[in-house]
């Protein structure tokens, strides 16, 4: 765990291990010896080096701000060069529009944002800085009603959590991230390493289990992914575990074959537990941009996903889609992650979101 935050501090700050200090020398007190010697040279004392101050501990705001530093500043450029000390008319607020369209927002959202920025306020000048401010109020208002906590029904003995995405997007990280979260609630945890196509993926999923203290179930690489999360639910159900998070295989979504893997995971898991799965949660990688709104709409039709996690919003300009996902789908967005480490994973706030991309303070 510190190995990770120790990680993400270093992205952050780009600090290397801190160098040891140079020891300050002491000034040296001379007298006039009485045989001839030399002129000593006399090393004036350094200043004194002052103490290394301790990491700045970054709070969520401030870490997720530095996270989409590079969707703001891209937001934030367009709107410099547009909103150039001039009133507002139709031109700017076109153009207005475009740049929040080129930063991924989507058509509908940046339609409603430039209204609401024109409203009232026609051939009156404008700056920046108020532009931010509307665009930050009207981001937050689009995204209140999909800012949801994730919320763990504790009669489900185990609410079962299905996690599905594409490859890579971040499922077995956030696996892990949640584990941590729900361990430091008090709950038992079970994890089933159903990406049975991927060694890799098991051994992770092992060490999360390690680092959180959740049990894993694992079967050999190959197994019938349906048939292990048949059998860690049997376990969970028996030992009474609070939560069961199920990993799946990533998968493209026009993988006709594999979605319908996807399927058969969850008819079998209903043969045991008819209200089973009670979240699935599909993980989104920010950085892919637009392809996300296709892999919602077909994950959404073949899994029934309940609830989305956005992942490495770190890094990416194109942290508008979460805001083009949130318009068109209304789906609940649980989490974002904006790192790799254990604590970089949060409930997803709408006006922290919204300020952070918007470039404003918190
Ligand atoms: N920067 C950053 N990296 C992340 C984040 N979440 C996950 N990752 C990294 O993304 C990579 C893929 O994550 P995984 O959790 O293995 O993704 P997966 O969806 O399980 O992958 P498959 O099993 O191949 O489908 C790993 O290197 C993670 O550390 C995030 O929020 N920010």
């Amino acid at each position: 765990m510190t190995e990770e935050k120790k990680g993400f501090f270093k992205r952050i700050f780009g600090l290397g291990d801190a160098a040891p200090e140079p020891e300050a020398k002491p000034e040296v007190a001379l007298e006039s010896p009485a045989a001839p010697v030399p002129e000593p040279v006399v090393v004036p004392a350094p200043p004194p080096v002052p103490e290394a101050p301790p990491a700045p501990k970054l709070s969520w705001f401030q870490r997720l701000k530095a996270g989409l530093a590079r969707s703001s500043s891209a937001l934030s450029e367009g709107i410099a060069s547009v909103f150039t000390k001039r009133k507002l008319d139709a031109a700017t607020l076109e153009e207005f529009e475009d740049v929040l369209i080129q930063a991924d927002l989507g058509l509908s959202a940046a339609a409603t944002i430039t209204a609401a920025l024109g409203k009232g306020r026609f051939d009156k000048e404008i700056g920046g800085d108020e532009v931010k401010a509307i665009l930050a109020e009207e981001v937050s208002k689009i995204l209140a009603p999909v800012a949801r906590p994730l919320v763990i029904d504790p009669a489900r003995k185990p609410h079962v959590i299905l996690v599905v995405g594409v490859n890579g997007t971040g499922k077995t990280t956030t696996i892990g991230k949640l584990a941590a979260k729900f361990r430091s609630e008090g709950r038992s945890v079970m994890l089933a390493a159903g990406d049975t196509f991927r060694a890799a993926a098991v051994e992770q999923l092992k060490i999360w289990g390690e680092r959180t203290g959740a049990t894993v179930v694992a079967r050999a690489i190959g197994a019938d992914a349906a048939g292990l999360a048949y059998d860690a639910l049997k376990e969970a159900q028996a030992a009474g575990t609070d939560v069961l998070l199920i990993d799946t295989a990533g998968r493209l979504q026009n993988r006709a074959e594999l979605m319908a893997e996807l399927e058969k995971i969850i008819r079998v898991i209903k043969k045991h537990d008819a209200s089973a799965p009670h979240t699935v949660l599909m993980t989104l990688d920010a950085t892919t941009g637009q392809n996300a709104l296709s892999q919602v709409e077909i994950f959404g039709r073949v899994a029934g996903v309940t609830g989305l996690v956005m992942t490495k919003l770190d890094g990416t300009a194109r942290g508008g889609i979460l805001v083009a996902i949130a318009t068109k789908f209304g789906l609940p967005i649980h989490f974002i992650g904006v790192g790799e480490g254990v604590d970089d994973l949060e409930p997803f706030e709408a006006a922290d979101f919204a300020r952070a991309i918007a470039g404003l303070a918190g």
